[in-house]
């Protein structure tokens, strides 16, 4: 049936009330770049041959917040499998083998094939690591100069208004400390995009540089440095409306 984007949230009910149906709920925004790229993922998944028995729905978490509250939806993009009104399975960040993965596991069709794990993987051309690959043109050459290690970083700190460089991902934090930021921006209902340092060291060494900074987390806004947790903490108690006067701030400018 292909991907369906939610047009009211009547229609959203409807369609996730089909009995005894996977559905596959894919939570995105127009402006984050990891959105962009998986929009092709899910597209390729939803008209794979393996999952016409599975529903694909596609909501802009922007435009419906009331519909990514009901799954506490505080970053993007986002994936929650559901059955007969139950979350099999949720997925955060752009991880298209993941996914793909995940479909197989709880989708009616045999799992013998392995066809729409490399029909995410052409789609999302070769992913390794989610994050990284899912920036579409931050393309990483086999032997990186200084220079182009600099671009990258830069195009990563940009990917999205607030961008979060943390130890694992929002769902399954690595990190105490990358785990007490997320609680932050969850309850001041920022939305964010993230990128788990610990899936490239490259980016984990670099960004120490980039931004002179030894530790992470680390909390970008339209591409400012902003601090690790303490700083966060700081500005917050200096202004409980830091997040957003810091984003229309530097958007401004
Ligand atoms: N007080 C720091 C805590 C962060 C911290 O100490 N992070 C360490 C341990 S997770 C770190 O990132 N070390 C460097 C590394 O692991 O590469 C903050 O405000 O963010
Ligand atoms: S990983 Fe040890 S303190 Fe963060």
């Amino acid at each position: 049936m292909g991907l369906v984007e939610i047009e009211s949230k009547e229609q959203f009910t409807t369609l996730t009330s089909a009995k005894d149906k996977l559905i596959a709920l894919y939570f995105h925004t127009p402006w984050a770049s990891p959105c962009i790229q998986m929009n092709k993922v899910v597209s390729t998944l939803a008209d794979s041959a393996q999952n016409q028995s599975t529903g694909f729905i596609s909501v802009n978490a922007d435009k419906f917040p009331e519909i990514s509250d009901l799954f506490d939806i505080s970053a993007v993009p986002y994936f929650v499998l559901v059955k007969n009104g139950t979350i099999l399975k949720e997925l955060s960040g752009a991880d298209p083998k993941e996914l793909a993965s995940a479909l197989e596991q709880f989708g009616s069709a045999p799992a013998a094939s392995s066809t729409a794990t490399s029909a995410a993987s052409e789609a999302a051309k070769e992913p390794t690591t989610p994050q990284k690959n899912a920036i579409e043109s931050v393309q990483v050459p086999e032997k990186e100069t200084p220079e182009q290690l600099n671009a990258r970083l830069k195009k990563l700190t940009t990917a999205a208004p607030i961008m979060l460089f943390m130890k694992g991902t929002p769902s399954a934090p690595k990190c105490g400390f990358s785990r007490q930021l997320i609680a932050i921006l969850r309850e001041h209902q920022v939305r964010f995009g993230f990128f788990d340092i610990l899936k490239d060291d490259t980016v984990r060494q670099g960004l120490k540089k980039f931004s002179d900074w030894p530790t992470f987390p680390q909390l970008y806004i339209n591409g400012d440095f902003q601090g690790g947790l303490d700083i966060i903490k700081e500005n917050l108690s200096d202004d409980d409306h830091y997040f957003e006067n810091t984003v229309k701030q530097a958007a401004s400018n």
